[in-house]
């Protein structure tokens, strides 16, 4: 049996003016699998992930996450309904220790009252301490437990956007937005983290990624779907894609004579 529907996206078109960025775009997420998202440069797929989270909403079309609709919804609603993302400039608190960091993140989900922080009463420190373990297991995660004191400032740029994910996790998603995830990462830095998100996939979460890494995208994706000029010219297993004759025209026909 398939894996249910976590993201479906049908029919979307996305528009700035005159200018047509996403047309006619439709493709499914299952649950429990690592999707991908390519094309070239400026092909639109950064406006899908804005469309997605609530930066933007579409011109036409629907979003649908576990059936329901996110169109119109802000951002903030839309990380409760279970969608979180890292971006492709990496946005973290480099003052603050790596655990600091995570539980940042979380802070939206620790639901005691101010009055319980100020009087720091046992229910409130019991929280403080399950948010603290929370947070190691997910540093835990990426690879980054033994750093959990160190100042965000001190990580390699590879290990920053390991934090940027654990602290995505940290706001209990079911869906994992990863843009360009292996930027700036040397090859066993991806080797690495190619294991950690199937293993993030294997505890249950989805997980959709924007990648240039041809040689990651095709390594880990369950199924990828292809932008060029703001519409779907493939979708389906990294074979079926890579042998795709329009896609190796538009896309990874450029990327063999680079
Ligand atoms: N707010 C906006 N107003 C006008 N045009 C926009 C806006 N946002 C994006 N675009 C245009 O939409 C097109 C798609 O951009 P987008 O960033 O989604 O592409 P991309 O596939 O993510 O590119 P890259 O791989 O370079 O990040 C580009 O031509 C871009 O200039």
């Amino acid at each position: 049996m398939s894996d249910p529907t976590l993201l479906s996206i049908r029919n979307v078109g996305k528009h700035f003016g005159g200018l047509h960025v996403l047309q006619d775009v439709s493709f499914e997420v299952p649950a429990g699998s690592i999707y991908g998202l390519i094309g070239p440069n400026g092909a639109g797929k950064t406006t899908v992930f804005n469309l997605v989270t609530g930066l933007l909403e579409p011109s036409n079309g629907t979003i649908e996450f576990m059936g329901n609709s996110l169109v119109g919804l802000p951002p903030q609603r839309i990380t409760h309904r279970g969608i979180a993302r890292t971006f492709q400039n990496i946005r973290i608190f480099k003052e603050m220790s790596l655990l600091e960091n995570v539980m940042v993140g979380m802070h939206d989900h620790l639901n005691y009252s101010p009055a319980a922080i100020f009087f720091n009463t046992g229910a409130c420190r019991s929280a403080e301490k399950r948010a603290r373990e929370r947070a190691f297991e997910l540093l835990s995660w990426v690879g980054l437990e033994h750093k959990s004191d160190m100042l965000a400032d001190n990580l390699s740029y590879g290990d920053q956007r390991k934090l940027e994910f654990a602290r995505a996790l940290a706001t209990e998603p079911k869906l994992l937005l990863l843009d360009e995830p292996v930027a700036g990462m040397n090859p066993s830095e991806k080797t690495i983290l190619m294991e950690e998100i199937r293993n993030i996939r294997d505890r249950g979460y989805g997980v959709f990624m924007i990648e240039h890494d041809m040689r990651f995208v095709m390594g880990l994706c369950d199924r990828i779907a292809v932008l060029n000029f703001g519409r779907i010219i493939a979708e389906g297993t990294p074979d079926e894609v890579r042998n795709n004759p329009d896609v190796i025209e538009a896309y990874l026909g450029k990327e063999d004579e680079a």
